[in-house]
């Protein structure tokens, strides 16, 4: 996201019609959804490690390490979107070698489940664990915490900032 255009990437959002609600994240909400997806990840280790996918899988990859008590952290690099417009996914940099056995993988999200296949490939018997999911990519996730719809998009706290928000009557309005 450009530096100060929340404003202007909400009302950007309103208008695609593949993303018609918002749901935002708090960093409070983030991390107790983490560590409720570390409880249910305790019951089902040990790992031998966490490969987290960047950079969404990075957060939620770091409070899962903590609690878990891992110390074994390697990442795959995978791009798919710019923005809210999909690409191409892209690999930047495979992860361990293996097919994953005894290994966990982490995102932040899965939404057609487009990133999660690609890593799934690379590493078919790591368990794949998300904080979020949508309906299409929820097949592909082992783990996750919280489902929300396919049209809703979610706003991470690293991509939003405090902002003064218009009243719900007055967006209404607007429509
Ligand atoms: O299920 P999908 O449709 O593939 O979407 C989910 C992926 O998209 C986002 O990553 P993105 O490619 O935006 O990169 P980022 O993590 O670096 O922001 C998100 O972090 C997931 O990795
Ligand atoms: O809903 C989303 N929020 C943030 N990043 C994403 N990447 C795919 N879907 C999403
Ligand atoms: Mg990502």
């Amino acid at each position: 996201m450009k530096p100060n255009s929340q404003v202007v990437e909400l009302q950007d959002m309103a208008e695609n019609p593949s993303f018609r609600k918002d749901f935002p994240v708090s960093w409070e909400e983030l991390h107790r959804n983490a560590r409720a997806l570390a409880w249910r990840l305790a019951e089902l280790g040990p790992w031998k490690g966490i490969v987290a996918i960047t950079r969404g899988g990075l957060v939620p990859a770091a409070i899962l390490a903590r609690e878990l008590d891992v110390r074994l952290i390697d990442t795959v690099c995978v791009s798919t979107y710019d923005h809210q417009d999909k690409r191409e996914s892209k690999l930047l940099k495979a992860p361990i070698e293996g097919d994953g056995e005894g290994w966990l993988i982490v995102d932040d999200l899965v939404d057609t489940g487009r990133t999660a296949r690609v890593v799934r490939d690379l590493l078919p018997k790591a368990h794949f664990a998300t904080v979020y999911a949508k309906p299409a990519g929820r097949p592909l996730v082992d783990t996750f915490i919280t489902e929300v719809s396919q049209d809703t998009w979610i706003f991470f706290p690293w991509d939003i900032e405090y902002r003064y928000a218009e009243p719900i009557a007055e967006i209404r309005q607007k429509r």
